[in-house]
């Protein structure tokens, strides 16, 4: 990793329930993050954190399931602009969560850089459901589906116009809690979904090269979204929206690493990161494992 790091944290928690995913980014940070990406000689800047409208309420609006949509919106607009000018400064953006609708402001900040932008998702939920679909109505769960442009008008176009990636150029990995709306999409798009009976059967090896080699040959940039729920909930409790039967933590570095190899991202976003439902930090801590593999950190 030659190019200097631009981070910057989006503690957005207003996508979902629960109190404290907004301390994701200083928990990172609190577990060494910084030091630990120094270390491997790399160069960075720390931009802090973007402001986010937050006033201890939940809006719901009964016409729409869509809860708190003015405010995701606002926050998720700061986040592209954040990305932005991350970007035009050359550097490669790192953003740390946050709920995982930042993926919304995130990949429409990238978009501007790239015309034919890849995805990789590492999350047990693909987070495609829509106002209609949603079982709860929280936005965390559509923000896959808002950056193909699939969802409200809102969440769409918010800097430009939909879609910001192509559905056939997303990998999701590690899925194993899909809703009847997001199976319907993943068929009609043709995305494409590593589930943990793939990973099972074939092993991580294979399913991250085959999506390495996928997007190199399709994609002018790939993006990780890395929620931590992706990770089997053994290790990382510290998330809102636990599901068993992921991937180790073991199988997790791995994939980390084989990507660090294979050179092909070009940007990052960690998120669901809860302190406040966590052991003593352990998710952060392990958040930072990934990161710092991602970034070229071995064991040897
Ligand atoms: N980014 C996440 N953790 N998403 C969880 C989504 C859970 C569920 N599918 C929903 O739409 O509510
Ligand atoms: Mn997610
Ligand atoms: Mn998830």
């Amino acid at each position: 990793m030659n190019r200097k790091l631009g981070i910057v944290g989006a503690p957005v928690t207003i996508a979902q329930p629960n109190m404290g995913v907004d301390l994701g980014p200083n928990s990172m940070r609190h577990a060494g993050l910084i030091d630990r990406l120094k270390n491997l000689s790399i160069k960075l800047e720390d931009y802090g954190d973007i402001e986010v409208p937050m006033d201890g309420t939940y809006k719901i609006n009964p016409k729409i399931n869509l809860k708190n949509l003015e405010e995701v919106t606002q926050a998720n607009e700061s986040i592209a602009n954040s990305v932005k000018d991350i970007k035009k400064k050359g550097e490669f953006p790192l953003i740390l969560g946050g709920d995982h609708s930042i993926a919304i402001g995130t990949i429409a900040g990238l978009h501007e850089y790239y015309q034919n932008m890849g995805v990789i998702w590492y999350d047990a939920h693909p987070d495609l459901n829509t106002g209609e679909t949603s079982p709860s109505g929280n936005i965390h769960g559509m923000s896959l589906a808002a950056s193909i442009g699939i969802g409200h008008e809102k969440l769409i176009n918010l800097n430009g116009s939909a879609p910001k990636v192509k559905p056939e150029n997303v990998v999701i990995i590690g899925a194993r809690s899909i809703d009847e709306g997001e199976k319907k999409i993943i068929q009609e798009r043709g995305i494409q979904v590593y589930t943990m009976h793939d990973i099972e059967k074939h092993g991580m090896n294979e399913v991250i090269l085959k999506a390495i080699n996928y997007l190199q040959e399709r994609t002018d940039g790939v993006h990780l979204s890395l929620d931590v729920d992706g990770i089997d909930p053994a290790y990382t409790p510290g998330t809102g929206t636990p599901v068993e039967g992921g991937p180790s933590y073991r199988e997790t570095r791995y994939a980390m690493q084989l990507l660090h190899e294979s050179s092909l991202l070009t940007s990052v976003e960690v998120v669901e990161v809860n302190p406040l439902l966590d052991d003593q930090n352990k998710t952060a801590e392990i958040a930072v494992d990934m990161l710092t593999t991602l970034f070229g950190e071995k064991y040897l």
